[in-house]
């Protein structure tokens, strides 16, 4: 250890001041930490009373639930820190509802269990893997609750494009169920990749949401060609990411539209002109602080 002796012990002026303004803190921090163990009976209440089956996690009321903190959050504390205290109760909430263990793909992009940890905590497990595929796996035979996968790009070999095995579909049926980083406003630091999590989750709308359709289309379509048929069936779309491998009969297409479109949602099976009807992949809740439409 080094020689701490010559380093003068903190010089506070105004020791009575500063003094009784500490009573203050501490007065309020046994209030907040009652009112905390207060919340965790209640989670423990959700864990046992609640009726809830499957992945405990419920992507579109925890982003309702900070949607409202954050609109009638005031003062100088930044709203950021609102953001990241609740998500440190989302993660002991669901400590206390048995835990939760994560897959990470992080093949390409070592930001992505940046990302992860940042959405769900220290206390969450995480599993792991370079591949998509490897991270959908630990899904099907149960050894993680949802995988977090990098945003599909128009560069991914066919390994990469997961969103494809996503739309034949399987047991259990898995669909996207959230969109990372929650928090759209990034700082110098933080991590800059995006990531959807994929799980298999009914969904559960947050108020603000969006949907992922994928859809077969003939090679040659052109991209404004897709946003057509989808806008005139009823969809507003925001982006479309086409995939036309070469050689190949049929091309995908990942549309994001608005809102959160059921499965069974009839402009689905009224659409023409695509080579199969159009599937929905997930929906997620917008992330907080994002302009304008995102993949
Ligand atoms: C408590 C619940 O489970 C989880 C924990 C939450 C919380 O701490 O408030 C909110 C949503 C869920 O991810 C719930 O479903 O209400």
């Amino acid at each position: 250890m080094s020689d701490t002796s010559s380093l003068s012990p903190p010089h506070d002026t105004a020791s009575e001041a500063l003094a009784s303004l500490r009573a203050e803190i501490d007065a309020l921090d046994d209030r907040l930490h009652d009112l905390l163990m207060e919340r965790a009976l209640i989670i423990e209440r959700v864990a046992r009373d609640g009726g809830k089956t499957g992945v405990p996690i419920r992507p579109g009321r925890e982003a309702a639930m900070l949607r409202r903190l954050l609109a009638r959050h005031r003062g100088a504390l930044p709203p950021q820190t609102i953001l990241r205290i609740w998500r440190e109760l989302f993660s002991g909430a669901l400590m206390i509802e048995g835990g939760l263990t994560i897959a990470v793909a992080d093949g390409g992009q070592a930001e992505l269990p940046a990302v992860a940890r940042e959405h769900f905590g220290p206390l969450t497990a995480l599993r792991r893997h370079r591949t998509p595929s490897q991270a959908l796996a630990d899904l099907t035979n149960g050894a993680a609750h949802a995988a977090v996968l990098p945003l599909p790009s128009d560069e991914d070999d066919d390994q990469a494009a997961w969103w494809v095995g996503l739309m034949h579909g399987g047991v259990p049926r898995l669909a996207i169920v959230a969109k990372l980083p929650f928090w759209a406003r990034r700082t110098e630091g933080v991590p800059q990749a995006g990531a959807y999590v994929v799980a298999s989750l009914a969904p559960d709308p947050s108020g603000a949401d969006r949907s992922l359709i994928g859809i077969e289309i003939a090679p040659d379509m052109s991209t404004a060609r897709i946003a057509g048929q989808l806008t005139s069936a009823g969809f507003d779309v925001g982006s479309i990411l086409p995939r036309r491998a070469a050689k190949q009969e049929v091309g995908y297409a990942l549309a994001d539209v608005e809102g959160l479109v059921a499965r069974d949602d009839p402009r689905l099976s009224a659409i023409a002109g695509f080579m199969a009807t159009p599937v929905i992949l997930g929906s997620y809740a917008v992330p907080f602080g994002a302009t304008g439409p995102t993949r």
